[in-house]
């Protein structure tokens, strides 16, 4: 009986483990593999100077480098199948800081922990025979993280967008704010878009191409830019801040701290040299106890190295 995962989850095997999921792509993202790269601003406002002393929200508008993706490693994944897409964006800030984020279309990531990932993509490897993933296998580390659960059932209730531009996105990870007074809370965040959410019927999937998003994109940003607000959910004393399974009750204050503007979508060169590390935090915001965000820093860099290399 092989242990669950094989391995202690590392920078290393993950990326081993979505290379043994999707193959190897030259050139290509490890995950979010099929994207675009876009441009834009941000603009922080009062509300988020309450929350962080980042210069995000000093109220000057920022340039922003976006990557809109789909989840996975398949750079020619279907973009009219179920799944969740991607948000992610580097803000150059006023005072010569960078913040980098990368954020999913669901209030939660697939696994908890780094092994429970590693466990989940190594139950996904296709069998050489068969060419398919072993069911028992999938069941079997299902039944060792319950943790899969939230995002499953997420997607498989939540349709397919008809926009990268009309889906809310979210960090998932839970980061620490701290004001210009010293006082410090955590929060996750969203962005919202203002014109709001847009899916597409289940029997209507068919009359998609499977390549759309990219040039719906085009057509939507040279009318009017697209806009998402900016909103922190603020978590309570007792909160989980250290799993991205663990969505916060409702009832959370959200604030509204700044909003995004997408203003053109961009060559591939525009973005393809950014590996949108979660820990690239301007002074005023850290990471939590989540042991995911450590995780993916190292793996991001080296899917970055892969594909930058071939
Ligand atoms: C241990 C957990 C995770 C691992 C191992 C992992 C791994 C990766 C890797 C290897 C890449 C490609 C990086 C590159 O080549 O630049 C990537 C991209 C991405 N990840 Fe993760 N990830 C994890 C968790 C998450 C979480 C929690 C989120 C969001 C809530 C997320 C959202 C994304 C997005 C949106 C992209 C595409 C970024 C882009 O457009 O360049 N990932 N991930």
């Amino acid at each position: 009986q092989t242990a669950i995962p094989s391995e202690p989850a590392n920078a290393v095997n993950l990326v081993d483990g979505l290379e043994g999921v999707f193959g190897t792509h030259a050139g290509a993202r490890r995950s979010g593999a099929r994207g675009v790269c876009a441009a834009g601003t941000f603009t922080g406002n009062k509300s988020g100077a309450a929350i962080s002393k980042a210069s995000a929200f000093s109220g000057k508008e920022i340039p922003v480098t976006l990557r809109f993706s789909v989840g996975g490693g398949n750079p020619n994944a279907p973009e009219n199948g179920k799944g969740v897409r991607g948000l992610a964006a580097q803000f150059d800030l006023p005072n010569g800081e960078q913040w980098l984020m990368a954020n999913i279309s669901a209030p939660f990531f697939t696994a908890a922990t780094p092994d429970g990932f590693l466990a989940f993509l190594e139950a996904r490897k296709p069998d050489p025979a068969t060419k398919k993933p072993d069911p028992a296998k999938i069941a079997a580390a299902a039944a060792k993280y319950p943790d899969f659960k939230p995002q499953m059932e997420w997607v498989a209730k939540t349709g397919v967008p008809a926009s990268y531009a009309a889906v809310n996105y979210w960090s998932a990870n839970a980061f620490k704010f701290t004001n210009a007074a010293g006082k410090t809370q955590f929060a996750k965040w969203m962005f919202v878009p203002v014109t709001g959410q847009e899916f597409i019927a289940d029997d209507k999937l068919a009359t998609y191409s499977k390549v759309f998003l990219a040039d719906e994109l085009k057509g939507r940003v040279s009318q009017i830019p697209v806009e998402f607000d900016f909103v922190l959910q603020l978590a309570q004393a007792g909160d989980v801040t250290d799993n991205a399974t663990v969505a916060w009750p409702d009832d959370r204050k959200k604030v509204v701290a700044g909003r995004l503007k997408v203003t053109s979508v961009t060559d591939k060169e525009a973005c393809d040299g950014i590996n949108f590390n979660p820990l690239v935090l301007p002074t005023g915001i850290e990471g939590s106890e989540d042991p995911l965000l450590a995780a993916r820093a190292g793996s991001y860099a080296v899917s970055q190295g892969r594909r930058l290399a071939k």
